[in-house]
């Protein structure tokens, strides 16, 4: 198979908050490599550092030292020009819906935005057209939401309209921070299929950020694991699940409820 381009990657990453008494690591000498078309999982207990990694990506936080690559060069954001570029590449869809999107604007200018974003100019029937197209991939259907606003709709809804944003927007990188965290077994899978579909048809790399490392498993090509804040271990997901090294990932595999023997009550 041939060996897929180095999209974005870390090098020696640390994040410190705080000063003095009130300092806290959360991330710590963090390296990676993550590869066009490739699904990560970075998965850890609470507080092990997976959401402020994750804002680092997307350049919401600035690390305290160590750089980001992105393409090969390394990132900068210092411009405005700059961060438009980065952020039509790379996006986030988070795990409350209801805190991604603009309460007061319908259905309609969410999706209507996605199209400016890109810089298309397309006439209002070709807009309908596409706005159909993405809700249609997520099964829902544009007549009826289109002119709802977010708090219309249900939490199953809204993390759909996410995925449909991304369907259009087509980013190269999307980062998905537990996005199926509002929907019931079935609904998640459906999702999940769906971000592996996108991945498919578009080459998108998923860094998707889980504490369920059955999750990881299911949908990854590899894995990073994170313990207060360091990877721990890190390579190809089944190599990880079936042969473990580190005696955090063994303990999280552990945790991971065994359906048959939940019953064994004797
Ligand atoms: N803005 C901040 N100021 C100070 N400390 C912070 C800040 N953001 C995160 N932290 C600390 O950094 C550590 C890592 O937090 P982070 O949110 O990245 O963990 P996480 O793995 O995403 O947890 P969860 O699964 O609960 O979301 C924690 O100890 C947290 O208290």
């Amino acid at each position: 198979m041939k060996e897929r381009e180095v999209l974005l990657s870390g090098r020696q990453l640390t994040k410190v908050f705080g000063y003095g008494p009130n300092k806290t690591t959360a991330i710590s000498d963090v390296s990676f490599d993550f590869h066009e078309g490739e699904i990560v999982s970075i998965v850890g207990e609470s507080g092990s550092g997976k959401t402020t990694l994750a804002k680092m990506l997307m350049g919401l936080l600035k690390q305290t030292s160590g750089t980001i690559e992105y393409k090969g060069k390394p990132r900068r954001l210092n411009r405005y020009a700059d961060r438009r570029a980065y952020w039509k590449d790379i996006q986030a869809i988070f795990q409350d819906p209801f805190a991604s999107f603009n309460l007061f604007h319908r259905v309609e200018k969410l999706l209507t935005d996605c199209i400016k974003l890109q810089g298309l100019q397309l006439s209002p029937e070709m807009q309908v057209r596409k706005m159909k197209e993405a809700c249609s991939f997520v099964n829902l259907k544009y007549e009826e939401l289109y002119n709802k606003y977010p708090f219309e709709l249900s939490g199953g809804q809204m993390q759909r309209l996410m995925i449909a944003r991304i369907f259009m927007l087509r980013p190269k990188v999307l980062i998905a921070d537990e996005p199926t965290s509002m929907v019931d077994a079935c609904s998640r899978s459906t999702i999940l299929d769906m971000l592996l579909k996108l991945r498919d048809e578009n080459k998108m790399t998923i860094i998707f950020i889980t504490h369920d490392v059955g999750l990881a498993y299911y949908v990854s090509d590899t894995l990073l694991i994170m313990e207060k804040g360091r990877v721990v271990e890190s390579g190809d997901a089944e190599r990880i699940i079936l042969n473990p090294q580190h005696s955090y990932t063994i303990q999280l595999i552990n945790d991971v409820p065994k359906i048959h023997s939940a019953w064994n009550l004797g």
